[in-house]
């Protein structure tokens, strides 16, 4: 990006930080001489703490794909800017699983690393991981163990001397690189992560299988833009929507597939699809990740409460002036998804900025 182009997104960020926090004009005067000076000298320009938290809250309430976004404004933003080595870089990450899990009252929150250096392109800190807590997949004579999501990641990890216990669900190690120097590996201390047994209350659908799944996720691989900066290590957080685990990390037959064995433990006849046994051990297996990590204390939303929270959002945002971009396809729950307000009216998927991008894995 040219200085023009910077000068042009950061204008344009500090034009809405200061107009939404209706700061002084003379304040947002100064500041926009003082970054235009900055990009001059510099070719790039400093956050102010500031304007790197509202920004990283912006992106979140500009984020199309999703259905959290009432919440946009209660989220902790831990400045990681200062991080330059591996080893301060393992103690931001896994202080940010600590944090974040709180307990089990899990806190919406980002940690944000040294943006890239605009000149050269350059990213000073890279993550490896999709997110901080996954589990290992790996393809044996004997067919798939653990998440077929994660087989490619885990080959890159065990070509870096990780070996995992070979269960169907291993924590993967963090990978991060600095500097472009060979990245390095860190198994995550067992006591900063909280995971969830899943039990259905009543009936045992997993036939007696030790079946879990961990409390936080934390997206990890995509960059966060702000004012012609991007942040490409920015781990962020919520809590789950319980059918993200119960209706596709759990039902894809690309990922845990436990419909089959779910359906047959609740006896019912998988011989004919117009059964609708799929349906009615989805029902099941989502009822049963709710109440597991009620049972055990962790944030979780239903998808209806979600939605219910999501149409507030909406309304809020309308009261302020502000229209809502979204992604209707992504919005929808993938459980019962006709009987929620979002399945039943269109959406403007125009990206907005401040906002979370996908970026090339680092690692292909
Ligand atoms: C607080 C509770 C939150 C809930 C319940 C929630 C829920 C969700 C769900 C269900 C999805 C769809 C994920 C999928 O289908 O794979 C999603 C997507 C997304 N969320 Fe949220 N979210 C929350 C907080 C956040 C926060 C704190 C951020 C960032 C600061 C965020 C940014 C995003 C982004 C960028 C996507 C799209 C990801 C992609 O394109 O792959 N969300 N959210
Ligand atoms: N509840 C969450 N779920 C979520 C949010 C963003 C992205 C993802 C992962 N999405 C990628 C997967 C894999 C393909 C389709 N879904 C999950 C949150 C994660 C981080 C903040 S909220």
């Amino acid at each position: 990006m040219n200085k023009l182009k910077l000068w042009e997104e950061a204008e344009a960020y500090l034009t809405q930080y200061h107009q939404e926090l209706e700061t002084a004009f003379t304040d947002f005067k100064n500041r926009c001489e003082a970054v235009k000076r900055e990009i001059d000298v510099y070719g790039t320009y400093q956050h102010t703490y500031d304007e790197l938290m509202y920004g990283a809250k912006l992106a979140w309430r500009n984020s199309n794909r999703c259905i959290g976004r009432l919440f946009w404004e209660r989220m902790d933003v831990i400045d990681a800017r200062k991080a330059t080595t591996n080893e301060e870089v393992f103690a931001y990450l896994i202080d940010h699983i600590k944090k974040a899990t709180n307990g089990g009252k899990v806190k919406p929150m980002i940690t944000i690393f040294q943006p890239e250096v605009i000149q050269s392109g350059a990213s000073p800190v890279k993550i490896w991981n999709h997110q901080l807590l996954r589990y290992a997949g790996y393809e044996t004579d004997e067919g798939i163990v653990g998440d077929p999501a994660s087989i490619e990641f885990t080959k890159v990890c065990q070509k870096l001397g990780w070996e995992g216990k070979g269960t169907h669900f291993d924590l993967l190690p963090l990978v991060v690189q600095v500097n472009d120097q060979p990245p390095k590996w860190q198994e995550i201390p067992d006591d900063v992560v909280i995971e969830v047994p899943i039990q259905h209350p009543t009936i045992d659908i997993f036939a007696g299988r030790e079946v879990k799944w961990y409390a936080v996720p934390i997206i990890s691989d995509m960059r966060l833009e702000i004012g012609g900066l991007s942040y490409v290590a920015s781990p962020f957080n919520g809590w789950y929507m319980g059918t993200e685990i119960g209706a596709r990390n759990f039902a894809d037959e690309d990922r845990y597939n436990f419909l089959p064995l779910v359906a047959s433990q609740l006896g019912l006849n998988t011989k004919h699809l117009s059964t609708l046994w799929k349906d009615r051990a989805l029902v099941e297996l989502n009822a049963a990740v709710l109440s597991s990590y009620k049972k055990a204390g962790v944030s979780i939303v239903d998808h209806h409460t979600a939605a219910k929270q999501f149409e507030i959002f909406e309304k809020q945002e309308a009261k302020h002036g502000r229209s809502v971009t979204g992604k209707w396809a992504w919005l929808i729950p993938p459980l019962s998804p006709a009987t929620t307000h979002i399945f039943h009216k269109p959406y403007d998927n125009t990206t907005k900025k401040p906002n979370y991008f996908y970026q090339d894995r680092f690692w292909e």
